[in-house]
């Protein structure tokens, strides 16, 4: 038996020959004691200090793993994958460039001949080897993707100081409206912190960049009134995601004002297509389909039905080079504001809502096999049960126009899935 199963849950009633033997030697007892409050403190401040010591009680950590930069061989990399190869080209530095729209937009700036470097943290919110192999077609592509976080300063200061960014596409986000019930803090980190993160270095660049960033339909939160409007209120958000989007816009505000960036938030309405996330319903519907699992269909008030106005991936990247390409330059330089920038916000939808029963039926033509149905109420976590975006004000500033629907995108998307899931024969969809 060890000493310590003698330990009394009431103090003083000890009768161990072990401490009379303490009481004996009042010097060894007193050395014993220093010894263990010295060692407590030493463990005390190794565990304060150790980022990856807390991953419980806070998840965002998650996201700032150690990641390796810097160095002539990195620096030349960044430099070769900026540089720009056509005629008045953009030079853009690309966040989140491995997530599903990151990727899209990289490609199609980088085939254009615009020099583009990404950035991404590689999180694990979802499956990191699709990010890795999304990483794989950017590096085939010519793109370099960081590995690191939008909230290291140092970093972002670092590839400022390598590479003069005309324009910034922030698209570094804790995406997902449910997830945020279970991780809150990992959507402060990404979508406020890392925000202001990106904004600060940007207003200190010089010359300063334009910036493109990613806010979200969800901002619109439980407002009634369709299709929404950039005009219409964004007060009531339903999810911390949505709040944390719409805290985002409110910031791009105050950059705009005090520093004389150029700004353009948009609000991305469900995008949906190949090389997408796997935590999106449409996603893993098709997966579930394939393998004969249940697919929970939410349904509002009333067995009313709940739509989403799903966008196809080109049709956003279309709408996100032209922000892009029609950003004023930001008027200051070097933190100091010289004059009144531009600052936009823009609605990119599909302006065709599908309820989510007919994506479901459309899968099981895709996929030839039936869906296993089964109709839930719509959980409060931070769904809402209607999105419709009014794009008026994107065609007319953007010339943006969404020309596929979702039977035509779903098709193309369920293509990649197989080939993907099934192609390499290593992969599974989990
Ligand atoms: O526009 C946005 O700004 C957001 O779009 C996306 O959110 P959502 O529109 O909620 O997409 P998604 O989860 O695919 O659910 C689709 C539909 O399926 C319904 N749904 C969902 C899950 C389920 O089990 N059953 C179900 O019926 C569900 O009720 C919904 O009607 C992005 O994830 C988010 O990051 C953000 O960018």
């Amino acid at each position: 038996m060890s000493h310590l199963d003698n330990i009394p849950s009431t103090p003083g009633k000890f009768k161990s020959p072990y401490i009379h033997r303490l009481r004996f030697h009042p010097s060894l007892s007193k050395f014993t004691f220093c010894f263990f409050l010295f060692l407590g403190l030493i463990l005390y401040f190794f565990f304060l200090s150790s980022p990856s010591s807390s991953p419980i009680s806070d998840p965002s950590r998650r996201s700032l793993r150690t990641s390796t930069w810097g160095g002539p061989a990195w620096e030349k990399r960044v430099r070769s994958s900026a540089r720009v190869r056509s005629r008045n080209g953009l030079s853009v530095l690309v966040t989140g460039a491995a997530g599903f729209v990151g990727t899209h937009v990289s490609v199609s700036l980088k085939r254009r001949g615009d020099g583009v470097v990404g950035l991404d943290n590689f999180n694990d919110y979802y499956d990191p080897s699709l990010k890795r192999a999304r990483q794989a077609l950017l590096d085939r592509t010519g793109v370099f993707v960081v590995d690191g976080d939008i909230n290291d300063s140092a970093l972002l200061g670092k590839l400022f100081s390598v590479v003069k960014f005309t324009h910034v596409m922030h698209l570094a986000a804790q995406a997902g409206v449910r997830y945020a019930m279970q991780n809150p803090g990992s959507y402060v980190h990404s979508n406020v912190a890392g925000l202001v993160s990106v904004l600060e270095v940007c207003k200190s660049a010089n010359p300063q960049p334009a910036i493109v960033w990613a806010s979200s339909s969800s901002v619109y939160g439980l407002n009634s009134k369709v299709p929404f409007s950039e005009k219409d209120r964004t007060d009531q958000p339903a999810s911390l995601y949505a709040a944390t989007k719409k805290a985002g816009e409110e910031i791009a505000h105050t950059y705009n004002h005090i520093y004389g960036l150029s700004i353009t938030g948009l609000r991305f309405f469900t995008v949906y297509g190949p090389w997408g996330r796997p935590d999106m319903a449409y996603f893993f519907f098709t997966k579930d389909i394939l393998k004969g699992k249940s697919i929970p269909i939410f349904q509002g008030p009333d067995h009313g039905t709940v739509a989403r106005d799903f966008t196809y991936i080109d049709d956003i990247v279309k709408g996100c080079l032209a922000s892009l390409d029609t950003a004023e330059k930001s008027t200051g330089s070097g933190g100091k504001k010289k004059g009144a920038a531009q600052l936009r916000v823009f609605n990119l939808g599909n302006t065709s809502p599908v309820p989510v029963s007919k994506l479901v039926s459309i899968l099981e033509k895709l996929l030839k096999v039936k869906a296993n149905r089964k109709m839930v109420k719509m959980p409060r976590n931070g769904d809402v049960q209607f999105t419709h975006a009014n794009i008026s004000l994107a065609q007319r500033e953007l010339g943006y126009k969404p020309t596929t629907d979702l039977q035509t995108g779903l098709k193309k998307f369920v293509r990649w899935y197989l080939g993907y899931y099934s192609g390499s024969g290593k992969k599974s969809a989990e």
